[in-house]
């Protein structure tokens, strides 16, 4: 994890090079130097859930992507750069954040709510996209961890965001309970604990946050493919197999999630798409 680290910076920074000096540093070389850690593939920040593409396809596609706001980069840097790989995989990947950005801005979204903010990235991403809907444009993004809540804050202040981002600290479910009856949402992400979706799902519906035409987004459904895994699984089956789960995720993410999936897919108020893309997103309208 110490190299997927490097490897991470390695990107960027080559990224940078190839692009100020294309003829002393091609992309064709960045790419074989960035096929050279091995460990960069095998981190679990990935850009795609489907391993293939992910080996094939995710530095190429960072790549050939418009590069995100010096200001986005910078707190993304800086969260890979100060948190243990163990905490930074928590956040989304750069082309997950130019999604949700992009996603905000095809929705003429104004109001976005975010259920889990770590460092404020992805909370940021979302600010871009709605940078340009007016006064009233928000994201309130909740966050129980006051570290992660305090870090966010200083964050969103030096991006000069703090006028688009409100950081509620506190348990996401009692946040949104205190919601008064006229606020709506555009799009909400659900990015937190992941036993408490069905409970933020049902929250969201049953108090009418989501606006007419919005969209919820509900991060991590597939969980590194492991989700899919729940109906065959077999507590002796060795690593290799298809039918193993790491026993620490098991009740606490997998189990949970894969109740959420199909919470969802059953209920007839909403219509939902589960997107095979980063780490499984959900995507769900109301009807
Ligand atoms: C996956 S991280 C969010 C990453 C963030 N969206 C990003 O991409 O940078 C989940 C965050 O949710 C927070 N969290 C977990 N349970 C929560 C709860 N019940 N209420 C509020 N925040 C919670 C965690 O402390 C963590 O910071």
């Amino acid at each position: 994890m110490f190299f997927y680290n490097i490897s991470k910076t390695f990107l960027s920074n080559s990224r940078i090079i190839s692009r100020l000096h294309p003829k002393s540093f091609p992309q064709a070389t960045h790419f074989k130097l960035l096929q050279q850690y091995q460990s960069f593939y095998s981190s679990p920040q990935c850009y795609s859930n489907e391993p293939f593409l992910f080996l094939k396809s995710g530095p190429y596609s960072v790549a050939n992507s418009t590069p995100q706001p010096a200001h986005l980069q910078k707190v993304y840097d800086k969260t890979l750069k100060e948190f243990h790989e163990n905490e930074s995989e928590m956040m989304v990947s750069s082309l997950q954040g130019s999604l949700l950005t992009l996603l905000c801005k095809l929705m003429n979204a104004k109001k976005v709510l975010e259920i889990g903010c770590f460092t404020g990235y992805s909370a940021l991403c979302f600010a871009e996209g709605i940078k340009n809907s007016g006064t009233n444009a928000k994201v309130v993004t909740c966050e129980y961890d006051q570290k992660y809540a305090k870090i966010a804050l200083q964050n969103v202040k030096e991006a000069g965001k703090d006028d688009l981002i409100e950081i509620k600290i506190g348990d996401g479910l009692e946040t949104i309970r205190k919601f008064d009856k006229s606020t709506v949402f555009d799009l909400i992400y659900i990015d937190a604990d992941k036993a408490g979706y069905i409970n933020y799902y049902e929250t969201i519906l049953e108090r009418n946050l989501l606006s007419e035409k919005g969209l919820i987004v509900a991060d991590n459904v597939l969980f590194s493919g492991y989700v899919e895994r729940l109906p065959n699984y077999d507590p002796n089956a060795p690593k290799s197999s298809e039918n193993h789960i790491p026993k620490e995720i098991y009740k606490r993410i997998v189990v949970p999630l894969y109740n959420f999936n199909e919470h969802v897919n059953k209920d007839s108020r909403t219509t939902n798409l589960l997107l095979p893309g980063f780490d499984g997103l959900m995507l769900i309208q109301k009807n």
